[in-house]
């Protein structure tokens, strides 16, 4: 069969017209996209224009004033959340906050748990341990742990571990369902330059897995997408600006309006490269004389 005749795979993710407000700004500014199964999306924006607020919108954890979003066949709005959560795997920056903080920010981990029980929360969805794991969920758990890198932190508190190292501890626990869809959120901050290819490898690994989970991966780094992720959304003051291939989105001129600066863009060894070209704090430096 052709791709011309092959049917689309059914989406995982898809959301029509998504609005949102919060304190009198704007956000999201009517919204459109979809991801079909098995694809992977990078996400990418300058600070500010929307994308985790997407992202938390696909998960449920904040609203849309206006719009539909569909994730796995589920309406939000008319579904079991935490029935659905169980079926995503989440990877964010907030993990290392206290149990006050956890329901207000909506961190996905209780940093106090040691490494292997907070990865065994990722079978429950939960933030603490709230459920006792099986010893085989346990195992499972030590093993991913090892695959992060992380063999020998397996009894340490998140709380203990370095950024880097709770970086890894939150991947494993995003995976260790192995989950339909997954959620990175900026999954490299923090971490060191083996520690970001490791991970990188990690999520080539899992586009190879089969079944092949969806996966939209946010990020502010151009070389972190992978070459062949089947699309890039561009996202700027709360608006979807591209979505096309990465050959075709990752350009110096969709580039350069996104993160309002002058960049060039390179490909090389599979992956894309960005430099910014002029430097838009030249003027600021010469008014303070520097
Ligand atoms: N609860 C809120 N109330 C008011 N404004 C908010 C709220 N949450 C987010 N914002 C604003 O919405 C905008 C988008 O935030 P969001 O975190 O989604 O951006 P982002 O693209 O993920 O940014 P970054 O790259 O810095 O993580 C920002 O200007 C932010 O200040």
């Amino acid at each position: 069969m052709s791709d011309a005749t092959r049917p689309a795979a059914p989406p995982a993710i898809q959301f029509e017209n998504v609005t949102l407000h919060r304190g009198g700004t704007l956000i999201l500014d009517g919204v459109s996209g979809r991801i079909g199964g098995g694809e992977t999306v990078a996400l990418l924006g300058a600070n500010g224009s929307g994308k985790t607020t997407l992202s938390r919108v696909m998960l449920g954890q904040m609203w849309p004033s206006e719009g539909v979003v569909h994730v796995l066949g589920e309406r939000l709005g008319r579904t079991e959340l935490r029935k659905l959560r169980r079926r995503i795997g989440v990877v964010n920056g907030a993990t290392d906050l206290g149990p006050g903080e956890l329901r207000r920010t909506g961190a996905i981990v209780d940093a106090r748990l040691d490494a292997v029980s907070a990865v065994c929360t990722g079978f429950f969805a939960t933030v603490s341990q709230f459920e006792k794991p099986t010893e085989e969920q346990r195992d499972a758990a030590a093993e991913l742990l090892r695959i992060v890198g992380l063999g020998h932190r397996l009894s340490h508190p998140l709380l203990k571990l370095s950024t880097g190292e709770q970086r890894r501890a939150v991947l494993a626990r995003a995976l260790v369902t192995k989950p339909e869809l997954v959620i990175l959120d900026e999954p490299t901050a923090g971490l060191d330059l083996p520690g970001r290819e490791q991970l990188l490898a990690a999520l080539a690994d899992l586009r190879a897995a089969r079944p092949r989970p969806t996966i939209l991966l946010i990020t502010h780094h151009v070389e972190e997408i992978p070459g062949d992720a089947e699309r890039v959304w561009l996202m700027q003051a709360g608006r979807l600006t591209h979505d096309g291939p990465p050959a075709e989105v990752l350009q110096n001129d969709a580039l350069s309006a996104a993160f309002g600066c002058d960049v060039r863009v390179s490909h090389d060894h599979g992956r894309y490269w960005v430099q910014v070209a002029a430097n838009p704090w030249a003027g600021a430096r010469a008014a303070v004389g520097t």
